[in-house]
C-alpha cells in the first residue's frame, strides 16, 4: 500500500533500538520514513528491512556523489534493497545523474524514484560564495534542476522556498522539501525554512520532517497534528 500522505519522518537517530522505537509510534499509512547517513552507517541495510517489513516505504537518504559508475552501483544496491526513495547529488553532475538513471531503467520490477539534492536547506548565499559559489541559492538550484531534468531524473531535494520557481521551470520534477518546521518551532541548522501548509502551497510533493517530530515529547501526536493540518 502506498502512503496517502506528503510526509516523510526523518529517523536521525544514533541506535536501531531508538530509530525502531520511534518507528513503533508512526503509522505507515500516514507517513513514510526517511534512514539517513548517521543510521544507516551505525546499522546498516539491516535497519532498511526490518522498517519496510514493518510496512514503511523508506527513503534512503545517503545522497550519493562520486564518480559516475561508483554512484550509478549504488543506486543499483539501494534498488535492490527494496527502497521507494533513493538521492544523489546533483553537483556530481549530468553523466552521474545519467548513468544513475539508466542503471535503474535496468533493473526488473519497481525501481525507486531517483531524486537528486540541489543546494542543502542548511546553506544561504555567504555559503555558497564559500565553495566559490558567488550566486543566490535559487539560482544554483534552478541550474542543479535543469541538469536533473536533462539526465531523465525523477525529482529534487530542496527548499520549499525554491518550489514555486521549479514547479514553473521544470514542472515534471517532484520537490521533495526539507527544511520544514511548524509554527513556534525550533530552527536548529536549518536556513531555507518553511511551515508544512505553506511549503504544500508553494508545490512540494514531499515535507521531509525530522526533529519537529522525533524531537516531540509524543511524536505520535506530532504527526497526527500535522496530518490534520495538511488535511
Ligand atoms: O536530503 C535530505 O533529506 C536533506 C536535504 C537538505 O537539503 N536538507 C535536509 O535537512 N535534509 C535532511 O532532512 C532532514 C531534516 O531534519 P530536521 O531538520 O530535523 O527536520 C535531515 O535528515 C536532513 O539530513
Amino acid at each position: 500500500m502506498s502512503c496517502p500522505t506528503p510526509i516523510i519522518v526523518a529517523l536521525d537517530f544514533p541506535s536501531r533500538e531508538a530509530a525502531l522505537d520511534l518507528a513503533a509510534r508512526l503509522d505507515p499509512a500516514q507517513c513514510r520514513v526517511k534512514v539517513g547517513k548517521e543510521l544507516f552507517t551505525r546499522c546498516g541495510p539491516e535497519i532498511v528491512e526490518t522498517l519496510q517489513a514493518q510496512g514503511f516505504e523508506v527513503f534512503l537518504d545517503l545522497k550519493f556523489h562520486d564518480i559516475p559508475n561508483t554512484t550509478a552501483m549504488a543506486v543499483k544496491a539501494a534498488a535492490e534493497l527494496g527502497v521507494w526513495m533513493v538521492n544523489v547529488h546533483c553537483s556530481g553532475g549530468l553523466r552521474m545523474m545519467r548513468a544513475c538513471r539508466e542503471t535503474l531503467d535496468g533493473i526488473a520490477g519497481r525501481r525507486p524514484l531517483l531524486i537528486g539534492v540541489t543546494v542543502l536547506t542548511s546553506m544561504e548565499r555567504e555559503d555558497l560564495a564559500g565553495i566559490g559559489l558567488d550566486v543566490e541559492p535559487q539560482q544554483q538550484v534552478l541550474r542543479l534542476a535543469a541538469l536533473a531534468e536533462q539526465a531523465g531524473l525523477d525529482g529534487l531535494v530542496c527548499s520549499a522556498q525554491e518550489a514555486p520557481a521549479l514547479k514553473a521551470a521544470q514542472p515534471r520534477l517532484q520537490l521533495v522539501t526539507p527544511g520544514i518546521r511548524p509554527a513556534g518551532s525550533a530552527q536548529d541548522d536549518q536556513r531555507r525554512i518553511l511551515t508544512p501548509r505553506q511549503a504544500l502551497e508553494a508545490g512540494s510533493d514531499y515535507l521531509v520532517i525530522g526533529r519537529p517530530i522525533s524531537q516531540a515529547a509524543d511524536p505520535a501526536r506530532a504527526l497526527a497534528a500535522l496530518v490534520a493540518e495538511l488535511r
